[in-house]
């Protein structure tokens, strides 16, 4: 028998959260595990749970959609605890990209037991430092992309408003933030090589997809070693709305003013002489905290059950 850590969201997955939580709670409990449930009334708060269970568990499984796999990789990274993901959200970036199933309960269960019979997949994560990033947890470590750019501030304002939920919200906060958008002024030092730009993109990817299945960079591998640094210069309101449509496929890389190139180190610097401020830094959904920031690669410093 082993003791497993599970936290679920009531708000994942726009509300469906609780049902699923509860189904995946009872599908692994059928198979004789000894469950601790560490969900608390918050991110912050179940984070907390289970750092604070860390050592007695033989694996931590998360449901729900990004946001959640972002805290059970806080909670398992550069340890070796093992991740479960149950994705259940309404962007499951995370998930898609170590193979796991999406919105289907008993299959990501039936991974969660072949992981935990031995199946794992080890992967890389982003490792984030910053003198503002977000408490509680710091590094901040994330499994598909950090951004600092306009989706940055698109992200803002929708974590910002309680209505619409969902994926709508992220319309809402479009509609919103595009109008307003001017360049943004940045220092960028990639693998230690410094330049200034004024940019409307200024990504960190480690997996291909970002923002519930926007393939931000479609060449980028989760068993790679290496990150990408997407950037995208100063672009017309009537290109930002056409480099949005492009993420849909990934087509925005033959965009002149896209750039995307492998790196291992990337420190983001605010420079309001160049342009508009930088919104504060999201990764896998969720708020990091503002610029300055430095993101490494932590080669395979998570492993993840069942994952493909
Ligand atoms: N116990 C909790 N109570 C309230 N909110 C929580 C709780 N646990 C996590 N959250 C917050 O819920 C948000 C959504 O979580 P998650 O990413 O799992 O679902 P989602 O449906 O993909 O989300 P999104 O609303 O971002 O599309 C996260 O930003 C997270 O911080």
């Amino acid at each position: 028998m082993r003791t497993v850590g599970i936290i679920t969201n009531p708000t994942s997955g726009s509300g469906r959260g609780a049902r699923r939580g509860a189904e995946a709670k009872a599908a692994l409990a059928a198979g004789g595990h000894h469950l601790v449930d560490l969900s608390r009334g918050s991110w912050a708060a179940s984070y907390e749970a289970a750092v604070a269970h860390r050592a007695s568990l033989d694996a931590l499984v998360v449901v729900g959609g990004d946001g959640m796999a972002h805290l059970g990789l806080q909670v398992c990274a550069e340890t070796d605890l093992p991740l479960g993901i149950v994705a259940a959200g309404s962007g499951d970036d995370i998930a898609a990209s170590v193979g796991l199933p999406r919105h289907d309960i008993p299959a990501a269960v039936t991974r969660i037991e072949a992981g935990l019979r031995g199946d794992t997949m080890r992967v890389d994560v982003g490792k984030v430092e910053g003198g503002s990033i977000e408490e509680p947890a710091s590094p901040r470590y994330f499994g598909a992309v950090l951004s600092a750019g306009l989706d940055a501030a698109v992200a803002s304002y929708a974590r910002a408003i309680s209505f619409p939920r969902g994926p709508l919200k992220y319309k809402v906060a479009t509609a919103r933030e595009v109008p307003r958008f001017r360049p943004y002024g940045v220092r960028v030092t990639a693998d230690g090589r410094e330049r200034t730009m004024r940019c409307t993109l200024v990504a960190i990817a480690n997996a291909s997809v970002f923002g519930g299945g926007l393939v931000i960079s479609p060449e980028s591998s989760v068993t790679d070693g290496r990150l990408e640094l997407v950037t995208a210069d100063g672009m017309s309101k009537r290109d930002i709305v056409r480099l949005f449509a492009k993420l849909r496929d990934g087509s925005h890389v033959t965009d002149p003013l896209v750039r995307i190139e492998q790196v291992e180190s990337v420190t983001i610097v605010p420079d309001g002489s160049l342009g508009a401020a930088l919104p504060p830094a999201f990764a896998d959904g969720e708020l990091v905290g503002a610029t300055p920031l430095t993101v490494t690669v932590a080669p395979r410093a998570l492993t993840v059950l069942g994952g493909k």
